[in-house]
């Protein structure tokens, strides 16, 4: 059987670092299985969920590159859980409840209090139908409660090892609530049956989840999957991310910081992982490094100045053509690939060609400390077509000029030519900037 996964977000804010790393993860997976990738919105809080921030999932996967085989919503398929609510019915595996929350909160303080596990008693299951004529009247409408077996719950979680839980220990999950909407505890397991999930990859936080879900595929007659649960991204400063609370997203990433996407997907992809994080310029190359068992059981942290480093490395790394399109929206229409070959080393985000276009392309103030050797230097300019041999002949000829060498003759000539201290290599940056500006800078002139 061909392994398919999911990624199954609910559209209630923007996808944030530790959202991706599950996408990516999940979609490496599949890549590297051959297998296929499900985007599934989980978009049955209706008071959360918005029609943009479901767009936004989109184009952030876009982005990234995270294309998906298939697309689901929870909200069209809501006549499939009602189906699966009768027949949980049907064979006894629902039951209604009627406390309140509060009464449900007392009930587990009084539970702490004494020390015990605030595991629900099953106090409506003893109710008679007289008792539930009687709350019923009293104007209450039930939730519903599924009946796990107390019986193991175990599997071997790709990521965490053997994992073992008892039914006794844990609560019946509520499944259906007053409202009668029902939860993601029962919606998510009758899309991965429905949609043939073979594994479900996700965070650390439903382990307890997958605990009682198990059960509710036994229940539903579909097959278990198998599970990797991931832990959970952290900040910089070990604090938890949320969508709720808009930590780190994509969109920022991207919109703001000017990052690239393949830094974001290296980063991801190897963070909290056996490998060392380097720059990869594909996903394909990722898919075929990706193993689940590399994947480490402590809480990774997500380090934005790592991130700044892999973007500087991309950078270095991306060709011409990838960028050029980025580059005429930016309003750089006229680099072409011998120019974004010389500056594209001195990167750190794209946005720095800006200052190589000003330094090469526009006035810029020169810094002259020696005018003598300036002009000296200046007497020596070659004629133009300059090529990227014309430095070193250049600087050859003031060398015996003027008996300087090293970082006396270099540094002096980078300051009147560029007006900073550091750059991209001369050999490159003298041929676009050309020989009228450079002679008018050697003099001293703003050109
Ligand atoms: N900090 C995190 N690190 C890694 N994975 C995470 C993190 N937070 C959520 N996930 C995973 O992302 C996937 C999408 O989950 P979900 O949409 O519930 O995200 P969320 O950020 O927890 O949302 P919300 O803040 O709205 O509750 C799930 O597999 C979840 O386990």
């Amino acid at each position: 059987m061909s392994v398919a996964v999911r990624f199954a977000p609910s559209p209630t804010g923007q996808l944030h670092v530790g959202n991706i790393r599950l996408a990516l993860v999940n979609w490496l997976f599949a890549r590297s299985q051959g297998g296929s990738f499900l985007l599934r919105l989980d978009d049955t809080d209706l008071e959360r969920s918005t029609a943009e921030y479901a767009a936004g999932i989109e184009r952030d996967l876009r982005w990234l590159g995270l294309d998906w085989d298939r697309f689901a919503r929870q909200s069209d398929r809501l006549d499939r859980y009602a189906a699966a609510v009768e027949r949980l019915k049907a064979a006894g595996r629902l039951y209604a409840c009627y406390e309140t929350a509060e009464e449900l909160s007392l009930k587990r303080k009084s539970l702490l209090g004494r020390g015990l596990p605030p595991i629900y008693d099953r106090a409506a299951l003893r109710l008679t139908d007289a008792d539930r004529a009687r709350l019923e009247a009293e104007g209450r409408t039930p939730h519903w409660r599924f009946l796990l077996e107390h019986a193991p719950v175990e599997w071997d979680d790709l990521v965490r090892g053997p994992q073992h839980f008892h039914g006794r220990d844990l609560s019946d999950p509520v499944l259906i609530r007053e409202d009668g909407r029902t939860l993601y505890t029962l919606s998510s397991v009758v899309d991965d049956i429905e949609l043939g999930i073979t594994h479900v990859i996700r965070g650390e936080d439903h382990v307890a989840n997958t605990a009682v879900q198990i059960q509710l595929w036994q229940a539903l007659g579909g097959p278990v999957p198998g599970f990797a649960h991931l832990p959970l991204l952290t900040d910089a400063t070990g604090a938890g991310l949320s969508k709720r609370l808009g930590s780190i997203s994509v969109a920022s990433l991207r919109d703001d910081q000017d990052i690239e996407p393949m830094a974001i997907n290296s980063l991801l992809a190897k963070l909290g992982t056996s490998d060392a994080i380097e720059a990869r310029m594909s996903l394909a190359e990722l898919a075929a490094e990706f193993d689940m068992a590399k994947v480490a059981r402590g809480a990774p942290k997500f380090d934005p100045e790592e991130l700044a480093r892999l973007n500087a490395r991309v950078l270095h790394a991306t060709p011409f053509q990838a960028v050029a399109g980025r580059l005429q929206t930016l309003g750089f229409g006229g680099i072409d690939a011998v120019f974004w070959e010389a500056v594209r080393p001195n990167l750190s985000r794209l946005a720095d060609v800006a200052e190589w276009w000003h330094v090469a392309r526009e006035p810029i103030e020169p810094v002259v400390e020696d005018a003598e050797f300036a002009s000296a230097a200046a007497a020596h300019l070659p004629a133009e077509p300059w090529d990227d041999t014309t430095w070193s002949s250049w600087t050859g000829a003031v060398k015996s000029a003027t008996g300087r060498k090293g970082k006396g003759l270099f540094m002096p000539l980078r300051l009147a030519l560029t007006g900073r201290d550091h750059g991209p290599e001369l050999k490159n940056l003298l041929p676009l900037i050309g020989r009228e500006r450079a002679e008018a800078r050697l003099a001293g002139r703003v050109a």
